[in-house]
């Protein structure tokens, strides 16, 4: 790894020198998080988005992840996920089908997509009931300081513009307090339909991983992680503040190329 070290304030970085550094470091992770959770309750609930992160995650299907990996213990579901037919190009169901779950025995049962037939709306609340059963027989572990769900790991990629899953600077939604899963139909990313876990759920995990590469993102990554003032503070990559739970940052060079070195140790 090029360089790693745990910020004061905003979690723990690990900067990579390339790609492939990056893929196997994060492969690595997830494993190990995956190996924790089963030994302590016996599955490992997942939420992952969409975006470059699932290309990022593909060592996770060579080996020895593809045999070591306790898969049929994965549960797995979508931080957020475009209304569109699983079938469609944009879901990122599909993403996640085509280049991960397809080509590891994860159970086909534990995987969590979003109802497609349904408009946004309808679609948000019927993934938080689903989540909200798997809560109660604790698939989905709970919070020890509200109702709301402490996922495993939940793993966000990040726009330039600093939106993780679909909650984009300045929308409303930033703000929604009560909803566990809500949506949109105003995204500035196409598609513009989206369902979204909100902050509170994000920030109950009991671990955060945030995936951004790229110098077209370093500015973003500036914005979230350092010290700049008050302008950014609603940055959506900024509200990721886990309360109780491990937030972790990796990045590749040229995404951490405009980070101010001097606010973390080694
Ligand atoms: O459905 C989506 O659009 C994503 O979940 C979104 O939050 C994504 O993770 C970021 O936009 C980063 O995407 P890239 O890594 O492809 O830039």
């Amino acid at each position: 790894m090029a360089h790693s070290g745990v910020h004061k304030d905003r979690g723990e970085l690990r900067i990579h020198e390339n790609l492939d550094e990056l893929g196997t470091d994060l492969a690595e992770y997830i494993a190990e998080l995956s190996e924790a959770s089963v030994k302590e309750r016996g599955v490992f609930a997942i939420a992952i988005s969409g975006g470059s992160l699932i290309g990022l995650m593909g060592k996770l299907c060579e080996a020895p992840y593809n045999k070591t990996v306790d898969w049929a213990k994965w549960y797995i579901f979508w931080a957020d996920e475009r209304v569109v037919a699983k079938t469609h190009a944009d879901s990122n169901y599909k993403l996640a089908k085509d280049g991960l779950l397809s080509k590891v025995p994860v159970v086909p049962s534990h995987v969590n997509s979003i109802n497609d037939t349904v408009s946004a709306e309808e679609a948000a609340n019927d993934y938080e009931f689903h989540v909200r059963q798997l809560v109660k027989t604790r698939t989905v572990n709970v919070s020890d300081i509200s109702d709301c769900p402490k996922f495993d790991l939940i793993l966000l990629g990040m726009g330039s513009d600093g939106h993780v899953a679909s909650l984009f600077p300045n929308h409303p939604v930033l703000d929604e307090k009560d909803e566990w899963v809500t949506f949109i139909t105003d995204s500035p990313k196409s598609p513009p339909e989206r369902i979204t876990f909100t902050l509170p759920v994000i920030n109950s995990a009991s671990n955060v991983v945030v995936v951004v590469t790229g110098e077209s993102k370093a500015e973003a990554v500036h914005l979230a992680i350092d010290d700049v003032g008050a302008d950014c503070l609603s940055l959506p990559a900024r509200l990721i503040q886990p309360t109780k739970g491990k937030l972790a940052w990796f990045l590749d060079k040229l995404a951490a190329s405009k980070l101010d070195g001097s606010q973390f140790s080694e």
